[in-house]
């Protein structure tokens, strides 16, 4: 290997560490600017030596020639949407349902989590690179979305390590932070382009550009809940463990997951994001919670097309509370 390409594995690595450190752990350590001298040298010497170009390069974030349509996905498991409790008692329903099915009263751990209010997508990772991207559709059959997903920095287009499965499925939430969303619209404003109504419809429009050179442009950002397909060793026995390890690969997971017991924990949980929801740097319509045990969850099963393992506990819709 020469000089050149030392240096281009070296920028490569260098890139990657920071997008982590920004994206997954929420301590950035370098200035913007200093992170775009690095990418202006990296696409420079790459555009000198195509040779040895690599799709996994964070280079290729910045997308490429527009698709005419997006092809259908079909889902390896399907995509669940959520089942809702609004209140306490209605929570206290869905505990009372899960001791039942279980046949014990004995508590029960959930992973607490903040519903985002976003896109859900699924990520393919084959030998620990992104392949495919897909929404998730009618929840068996997505839109294959992988060039516009591969432009977003907090997407690893390589996993971190080697103990990751041949082939894994992570689920998660592509949103707009309300920052990013407000300089956007402000910008959008200012030159007359189309304005969206809130960070979701406006995270759903960037993901569903033709150009993924627009999508680049987007300020969006992503949090895994959960993984789908998984071929090789099981990941754990407990889902907020999984979710840990996936962020040791370079996914990002939400720092607002937590580890609850019971439906007093659940309860407090919900209370504790509820009073700090208008400080979130991003918009939730509500909680999730989930039968931590995974062995529980296959007991449970599903009903229809969602878990019997899992609920959201929906909050009141902003313009409803009184300010
Ligand atoms: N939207 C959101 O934040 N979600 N959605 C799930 C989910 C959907 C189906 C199973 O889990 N989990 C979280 N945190």
């Amino acid at each position: 290997m020469n000089d050149t390409q030392a240096r281009i594995l070296a920028l490569r690595e260098q890139l990657d560490t920071y997008n982590e450190q920004y994206y997954v752990a929420d301590a950035p350590t370098v200035p913007d600017v200093e992170y775009d001298r690095l990418m202006r040298e990296l696409i420079a010497l790459e555009q000198a030596h195509p040779e040895w170009l690599d799709s996994s390069s964070p280079s290729q974030k910045v997308g490429g020639a527009p698709v005419s349509a997006f092809p259908e996905v079909r889902h390896a498991l399907p995509m669940l949407s959520l089942d809702n409790v609004f209140s306490d008692d209605e929570l206290a329903a869905f505990e009372k349902r899960l001791h039942s099915r279980l046949g014990s009263d004995a508590p029960i751990e959930f992973c607490c989590e903040p519903k985002l209010d976003g896109l859900a997508v699924s990520l393919l990772y084959e030998r620990g690179r992104l392949v495919q991207a897909a929404t998730r559709g009618d929840g068996s059959t997505g839109e294959g979305i992988t060039e516009n997903v591969r432009t977003i920095k907090a997407i690893p287009l390589r996993l971190r390590g080697d103990d990751w499965p041949a082939r894994l499925e992570v689920r998660g939430e592509v949103f707009m932070p309300s920052a990013g969303f407000e300089r956007m619209n402000e910008a959008a404003r200012a030159c007359g382009d189309k304005v969206f109504a809130n960070p979701r419809n406006a995270a759903a429009g960037s993901l569903r550009q033709l150009d993924s050179r627009v999508t680049a442009k987007r300020p969006l950002a992503f949090y895994c809940y959960g993984v789908g397909l998984v071929e090789g060793e099981p990941l754990g026995e407990r889902h907020f463990d999984i979710l840990q390890r996936l962020k040791g690969w370079g996914l990002p997971v939400s720092p607002e997951v937590k580890r609850m017991q019971g439906r007093a924990g659940c309860e407090q949980y919900h209370d504790d994001i509820l009073h700090r929801r208008d400080r979130l740097p991003y918009e939730i319509d509500g909680v999730v919670y989930k039968v931590d045990e995974l062995a529980l969850q296959e007991r449970l099963g599903f009903v229809a097309r969602a878990p019997r393992w899992a609920t959201a506990h929906k909050f009141p819709a902003q313009e409803e509370l009184t300010r």
